[in-house]
């Protein structure tokens, strides 16, 4: 059965602002063409290997639940076989000749037995929700937790990788499926079992019996399947629709677009653009209602007309003299109570493989992680930190044309503030990586205390090293959890805390917020707080500070600082690096770089000076030198003022 793909049309505003329809290339696209083209026996064909590996998850994580699930279910069906053969009996005893007292009488242990089995229908119902309610959170945090636990280990150049960031952004879909996969695997299970006892029962009764369940129940089930693929289909275009309109709207409240949408008034011409995109959205949404509603009357329809010949057979057994009344009574329920079963477990097992594609990505995606992870294990670096030695280093960004840098050549020697100095992009942040053990060299050696960075234990280095980069993470936490991260490996020291906030000049900003240290740093919620740049800067500071490593490298630190902060933070790294630390500063304010006791000169990737200020600025024609005179000219007045 196959279904056309909706497409609604582009609305103007899509075109201004997006040059037409804003498509994703999303793992979510990905999964809707297969799954509109395959047929529903190619999809039953998916079934058992679905099941199978739903099962091996709930296998591993809660054996007892899933077997109480199990027999739950099975339970059911078989009650529900009893029940019809019950009815079954009610029926005869109540169509038998005689008075109707007696005929009651008779009737009276049927009767008993479908009471019996509805109280043990409700207690296995009972079981199974326990038993699913049990698993699914289960299965699904495990799964989430090994899927971050194996992302968080990706090499950084791995994620740089198109095709490894598009896999690990498609797995994130798979950890909910398998919780949904369960349900609706129950449920599908639920249904074929109560069916194959329907089926199985009137088979007993007379084999005939079993073509009018089929008759029936035909024609439902594959209005329920066309629906079912119309409303995925609709739902996936309805769904772009959305994004583009959430991606827009919530800049109507994002505070930093509070300005523009003012003084520019970008605001109305969102507001306009919501409103265009959203009668595109509504005319999806007709379509799709007035589609359904043929579809449901052309199922009943049939539905009707199968009924008709279902009845019309039971009639002919009835007249033939083949089949007793009391038979075709229970025929007529089993096959109306089987019909909306049957409805279900199409509807599930549609559901069930559009889910197992999303499991299949998980899978995909846990396999990538752990493919491109940061080898375990290697050399320990043990001792403090001696020294870093790069040797014609060279690195190009996966994708990249040309290399970041070209065979560096330099020495990072301890307990000294080097510098490293440059042009936009001459490879400064790439460089302080690399010595960070965050990508490796794609040319030449690096040694970390003598020991070649591909060999050493990795987690050694991290270990060993504190980063504040130029775009920090702002973690929407409380402050003192902000500090905290920087070393979470360590139980939390509130006195190194107060120590590192003194050293990052950032106690004053924390005694002003109204809950102190338990300030939420994110504003919008109770006890939250709204920093600004040069305070937030204060607090990565002050969280680079607390990791306590024996290599600091600082990106930038002062970039939000007002001049005063500014000299004091240059000063407390000076003297971070007499008490041992080394510090690898990367910095635009070239006078900071006059106290480093070394400073490199790169550019477009190359290291082409290096000295103290002093032997940079003795150089005639010298890069530094220039850049240097360049900044403090702008401190010079002119001639002319
Ligand atoms: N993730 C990346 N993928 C591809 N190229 C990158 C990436 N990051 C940086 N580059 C490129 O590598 C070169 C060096 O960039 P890098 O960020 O190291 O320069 P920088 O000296 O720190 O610059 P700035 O002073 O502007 O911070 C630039 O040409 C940049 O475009």
């Amino acid at each position: 059965m196959r279904c056309r793909r909706p497409q609604p049309p582009v609305s103007d505003s899509e075109r201004v602002l997006f040059g037409g329809a804003l498509r994703y290339d999303t793992p979510y696209v990905q999964h809707e063409l297969p799954l509109l083209r395959m047929s529903l026996w190619a999809m039953a064909r998916q079934f058992p290997q679905v099941i199978g590996t739903v099962t091996k998850a709930a296998w591993r994580e809660d054996r007892a639940a899933l077997r109480t699930l199990l027999a739950a279910e099975l339970g059911q069906g078989l009650m529900r076989a009893f029940a019809l053969v019950a009815t079954n009996q009610v029926l005869v005893a109540l169509f038998a000749a005689g008075p109707t007292p007696t005929r009651l009488r008779q009737a009276l242990p049927g009767l008993a037995a479908m009471a019996t089995v509805a109280a043990l229908l409700a207690v296995l119902a009972a079981l199974s929700t326990a038993a699913s309610g049990q698993l699914e959170p289960k299965i699904e945090r495990v799964c989430t937790a090994r899927f971050y636990q194996g992302v968080i280990r990706v090499e950084l150049a791995a994620l740089e990788d198109q095709r490894v960031q598009r896999a690990l952004d498609a797995g994130k879909f798979g950890t909910e499926s398998i919780r949904t996969m369960l349900g609706s695997s129950v449920l599908v299970l639920n249904a074929l079992i109560s069916l194959g006892a329907a089926a199985a029962v009137l088979f007993l009764l007379h084999p005939l019996l079993v073509l009018t369940l089929l008759l029936v129940a035909a024609p439902k089930g594959w209005g329920a399947v066309l629906s079912a693929r119309r409303r995925y289909a609709s739902r996936h275009t309805w769904i772009e629709h959305r994004r583009a309109i959430a991606i827009l709207t919530e800049k109507l409240t994002d505070q930093r677009c509070a300005a523009e949408i003012r003084v520019h008034g970008a605001g109305r011409l969102l507001v306009d653009a919501y409103t265009d995109m959203s009668r595109t959205m509504e005319r999806e949404q007709r379509r799709l209602a007035r589609a359904e509603s043929a579809t449901q009357a052309a199922a009943s329809a049939g539905s009707g007309v199968a009924a008709l010949v279902a009845y019309g057979l039971l009639w002919w057994l009835l007249t033939s003299g083949g089949m007793p009344l009391a038979v075709a009574g229970t025929a007529v329920i089993a096959v109306r109570t089987s019909s909306a079963g049957l409805q279900s477990l199409v509807m599930q097992v549609n559901r069930l493989y559009q889910e197992a594609m999303y499991l299949k990505d998980w899978e995909r995606a846990c396999d990538t992680a752990r493919q491109h992870a940061v080898p375990a294990g290697g050399s320990p670096l043990p001792g403090p930190l001696k020294e870093v030695r790069l040797e014609g280093v060279s690195f190009t960004y996966p994708g990249a044309t040309a290399p970041a840098l070209h065979a560096v050549d330099l020495t990072i020697p301890p307990g000294q503030v080097v510098a490293l100095v440059g042009e936009n992009g001459s490879g400064k942040s790439t460089l302080a990586k690399l010595v960070a053990g965050l990508y490796l060299p794609t040319g030449g050696r690096l040694w970390w205390n003598g020991t070649e960075i591909r060999e050493a234990d990795r987690e050694a280095v991290f270990d060993q090293v504190a980063v504040l980069a130029q775009d920090f993470p702002q973690w929407p936490m409380t402050a003192r959890a902000n500090v905290h991260i920087g070393r979470s490996d360590h139980p939390l020291d509130q006195q190194r805390i107060e120590q590192a906030a003194a050293d990052a000049d950032l106690a004053d900003t924390i005694s002003s917020l109204p809950h102190g240290w338990d300030s939420l740093v994110i504003k919008g919620f109770e006890r939250g707080a709204q920093l600004s740049g040069g305070q937030w800067q204060r607090l990565g500071t002050a969280r680079a500070r607390y990791r306590d490593a024996p290599l600091l490298i600082v990106d930038e630190p002062t970039s939000a600082l007002d001049p005063k902060a500014e000299i004091e933070a240059f000063r407390a790294l000076r003297s971070l690096a007499d008490q041992g630390t080394t510090v690898l500063l990367i910095t635009h304010r070239l006078a900071a770089t006059a106290t480093a006791d070394l400073i490199y000169v790169l550019d477009h990737g190359r290291l082409i000076e290096h000295g103290t200020h002093t032997q940079l600025m003795a150089l005639a024609d010298g890069h530094y030198r220039s850049l240097y005179e360049t900044q403090a000219a702008q401190y010079t007045p002119s001639p002319s003022t």
